[in-house]
């Protein structure tokens, strides 16, 4: 198997849709998913480069292992359902803290997902025309605004210590996306590839971790007793 170049991780609570959106983009369709155990991840190469996507168990009997699988990532999806609010309360209660053993320049991007089941404001416009023709919409009022997330994005540059002027603009991370209909799904890991780029180059041009081999170490040799200047 080819060695990962960097690490990118989803998490949310459980039933957002994780599994679903890198399923329709690894592999280009909706299907029906069973609730994630422990966790999975996919391997993606995008131009020259190994990404690995690690897909997550929102379920809070596996809270436990999120911290280890974003060990080291350099980009982390923190995933909602607009539709329902608890889901994006639940990235700053019980996620956010998961993502401290990520690399200290990791980036976050947050995911409202589920989109094609509430009503955007286009079609607030054209359901006020079909409600005259009495007909029946099942889509609700989204639950959670792109503002929301943004707010969100906010506070986690405040949470991480990180400046606003050093960081990609909150506008430019959060995205609203469908896994069902594939609304903005390429466009989101695309754009997370893109930015992770960087830090695979930078990463290669500092080299390998440094090691200490402690099979070198050398007894320093005694100084002889009784000696002074
Ligand atoms: N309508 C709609 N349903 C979706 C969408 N994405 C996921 N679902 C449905 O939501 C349910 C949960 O999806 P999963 O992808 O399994 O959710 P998950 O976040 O991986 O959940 P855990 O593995 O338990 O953490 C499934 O019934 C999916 O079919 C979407 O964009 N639109
Ligand atoms: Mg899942």
């Amino acid at each position: 198997m080819k060695k990962p170049d960097v690490k990118i991780v989803l998490l949310g609570d459980m039933n957002v849709g994780k599994t679903s959106l890198l399923h329709r983009y690894m592999e280009r369709r909706f299907q029906d998913t069973v609730s994630t155990v422990g966790g999975a991840f996919y391997l993606k190469q995008w131009r020259s480069y190994n990404i690995s996507i690690w897909d997550t168990a929102g379920r809070e009997q596996f809270h436990g292992l999120g911290s280890m699988y974003c060990r080291g990532a350099a980009a982390i999806i923190l995933t909602y359902d607009v539709n329902h609010l608890q889901s994006l309360l639940e990235l700053e209660d019980r996620f956010l803290g998961l993502t401290d053993t990520a690399s200290t320049d990791c980036l976050f991007a947050i995911v409202g997902n589920k989109v094609d089941l509430s009503e955007d404001q286009e079609k607030d416009e054209v359901s006020s025309e079909q409600a005259s023709s009495s007909c029946v919409s099942t889509k609700v009022p989204k639950q959670v605004k792109l503002e929301d997330a943004v707010a969100l994005y906010k506070k986690i540059l405040k949470y991480k210590m990180l400046d606003e002027k050093d960081v990609p603009a909150a506008e430019k991370m959060c995205f609203e996306t469908s896994a069902k209909t594939g609304y903005n799904v390429d466009h989101l890991f695309e754009t997370l590839f893109d930015m992770v780029v960087p830090v695979i180059l930078r990463q290669r041009a500092e080299g390998p971790p440094q090691t200490v081999d402690i099979s070198d170490y050398k007894q320093p040799k005694q100084a002889k007793s009784g000696c002074c200047a």
